[in-house]
């Protein structure tokens, strides 16, 4: 079977245990997300960090976004440019005004200076140990960051419920590693890359 089908196949089981994952923890997952911090990555001061706006069941990492702000880190979050074109991050703080987007994603708006992000906060469907994680499809975040790692080194931080992890997430040369995934539990340092 080729892998495009497998991910396929995957996505769909996936999207299944996250809609799972979600209706047991509910709004408890991102405290618990919140109560890790990213104090795992070291040294880190006044990094640029993207996460996202969540939607669906995703987790969502706004409490974590809060304290990071609160510790002094410069957040950001993804404007999408369109479908096979890689994300630009803009400068977003909590409380800021959102512009939404396809898909219900909310969106700073473009008067915002754009950013290079030094760890971006990634949402996945399923991952594994090595930090290969499914997506929606779209190859965003595999562009994203691979344009971003060719200017600098970038820190790829998978954020997910513990569920979601897979043996193996089947992925092709243009797959763009996890170094991190952050869960409830706490983090886990990916051995692929
Ligand atoms: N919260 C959040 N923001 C994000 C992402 C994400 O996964 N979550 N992305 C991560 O890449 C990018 C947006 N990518 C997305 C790609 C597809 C769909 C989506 O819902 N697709 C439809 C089918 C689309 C179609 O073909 O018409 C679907 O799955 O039902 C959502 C987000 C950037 N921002
Ligand atoms: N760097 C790249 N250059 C060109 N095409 C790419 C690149 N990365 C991904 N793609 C294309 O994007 C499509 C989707 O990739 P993939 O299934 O890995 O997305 P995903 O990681 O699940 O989604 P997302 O990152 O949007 O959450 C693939 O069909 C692939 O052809």
């Amino acid at each position: 079977m080729q892998t495009s089908d497998e991910k396929r196949e995957e996505r769909t089981r996936a999207l299944a245990r996250r809609a799972d994952a979600f209706a047991v923890h509910g709004p408890t997952a991102g405290e618990r997300l919140a109560a890790h911090g990213l104090d795992f990555l070291s040294p880190t001061e006044g990094a640029i960090v993207s996460g996202f706006a969540a939607i669906r069941d995703e987790i969502d990492p706004a409490l974590l976004l809060a304290r990071l702000q609160g510790e002094g880190y410069q957040l950001a979050l993804p404007v999408m440019q369109g479908k096979g074109k890689a994300l630009l991050f803009r400068a977003w703080a909590p409380g800021d005004e959102m512009g939404k987007v396809q898909w219900g994603i909310a969106e700073p708006l473009p008067d915002k200076p754009q950013l290079e992000p030094d760890i971006v906060l990634v949402p996945l469907l399923a991952f594994d140990e090595a930090g290969y994680r499914l997506g929606y499809g779209g190859g965003f975040y595999d562009r994203s960051l691979e344009q971003l790692r060719a200017v600098k080194p970038v820190i790829a931080v998978g954020i997910a419920y513990d569920e979601l992890k897979v043996d193996a997430v089947p992925h092709l040369h243009y797959d763009q590693p996890l170094d991190w995934v952050l869960t409830p539990s706490g983090p886990l340092r990916c051995s692929g890359t």
